[in-house]
């Protein structure tokens, strides 16, 4: 995350994230998948700014960058929760649909804030620029709720620590927790067991085709393994006492049951066969896919290939570098 602040505005640039690897180790008690995941975050960003207003309100306004409004009657107060706006009376995007602004994540994130910070008084306004596609497994939703939570830790003048911010992010998601720091991370139990691993840039071309995957939807048609992958298949020798990632063999245990559910993951793998990449797969629950790039330059190529056959949403990105992801150690004017 890129956190900075100027005349009362706060701006953070909320990366998305790719699955390198995901294997989901059992089903647990209380409903959710026990995971072991490598996920890395990448150059594609929302951009969300947020200020403190004089009464206890929170109104996010959201719209695509592409101009696509998310809701047309984007200003609500948290409270209100009974707004009369659908999902469904909207015109939709290519990038997926959004929901009304006291369902998003951010109003749920900023609520539950308030709520630990004990000063339900706190209100603020939030303007959200959305350029990572939706239901798309590249974690956008809770990489806006960071966002807002980092944001909001400023505008508030909170001063919550690394921990309380865990807290707050797990409590509305389940690969929350792993955007406070960004970068390369194995994330293990729901997702909220964040291990950072040292960084390796890597170049993707991500498509996001014309369909959504939904995460549960995607749960629900997934075949417990028998025999787990291990994620050392992934990672390489220890250096100096730290795990380092190299670029070993992409894995997705959640790429089969999204098959099932979508041709569009096969078509997408096929295609980039026909471009020459060698390493490829879907990421986290879908519907995005990606593909591992030799350099910047050939991302674009690939991605303009993509394009032309009309794979949906394309985009070339580049991994976290480790200067510009750390929100707890970002720039003097986002620690006041
Ligand atoms: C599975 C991953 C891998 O990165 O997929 P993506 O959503 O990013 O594609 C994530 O952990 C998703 O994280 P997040 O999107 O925050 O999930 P949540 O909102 O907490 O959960 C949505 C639903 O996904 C299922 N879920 C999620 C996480 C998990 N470890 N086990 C699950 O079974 C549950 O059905 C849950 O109700
Ligand atoms: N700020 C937000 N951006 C995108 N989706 C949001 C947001 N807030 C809530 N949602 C909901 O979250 C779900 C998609 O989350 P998202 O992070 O885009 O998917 P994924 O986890 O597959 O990447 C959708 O049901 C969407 O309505």
């Amino acid at each position: 995350m890129y956190v900075s602040a100027h005349q009362g505005w706060v701006t953070v640039e909320a990366p998305a994230k790719l699955n390198l690897f995901l294997e989901v180790l059992g089903k647990r008690p209380d409903g959710f998948h026990e995971l072991e995941t490598l996920m890395t975050s990448v150059s594609i960003f929302d951009t969300l700014r947020l200020r403190r207003s004089s009464d206890a309100s929170i109104s996010l306004r959201c719209h695509w960058a592409t101009g696509y409004l998310a809701r047309e009657t984007a200003a609500t107060n948290a409270q209100a929760a009974s707004s009369t706006t659908t999902a469904n009376d909207l015109p939709s995007s290519p990038f997926g649909d959004l929901p009304p602004p006291e369902k998003n994540i951010v109003t749920k994130a900023l609520v539950k804030l308030r709520e630990l910070a004990g000063n339900e008084q706190l209100g603020c306004e939030v303007h959200l620029t959305k350029r990572i596609a939706s239901v798309a497994g590249l974690g956008g939703a809770s990489s806006d709720a960071v966002a807002a939570i980092l944001a909001a830790n400023i505008a508030w003048n909170l001063h919550f620590s690394s921990a309380e911010l865990a807290e707050v992010a797990a409590a509305v998601g389940s690969d929350t927790v792993f955007f406070l720091a960004g970068g390369r991370a194995i994330c293990r139990g729901r997702g909220e067991r964040v291990t950072p691993v040292k960084r390796a840039c890597q170049q993707f071309v991500v498509a996001r085709p014309p369909v959504g995957l939904s995460t549960p939807r995607v749960f629900s048609k997934l075949k417990i393994p028998q025999n787990p992958l291990d994620i050392a298949t992934y990672l390489g020798e220890k250096t100096s006492g730290e795990k380092t990632s190299r670029d070993g063999r992409l894995h997705n245990r959640l790429e089969q049951p999204a098959r099932e559910l979508t041709p569009w993951i096969g078509e997408l793998s096929s295609a980039l066969d026909r471009a020459g990449v060698a390493q490829h797969q879907m990421t986290g629950s879908g519907s995005s896919y990606f593909g591992l790039a030799r350099s910047a330059r050939h991302a674009r190529r690939i991605a303009a290939v993509l394009r032309a056959r009309q794979m949906g949403l394309v985009y070339s990105a580049t991994s976290a570098t480790a200067s510009g992801f750390s929100p707890l150690t970002t720039t003097e004017t986002a620690q006041q």
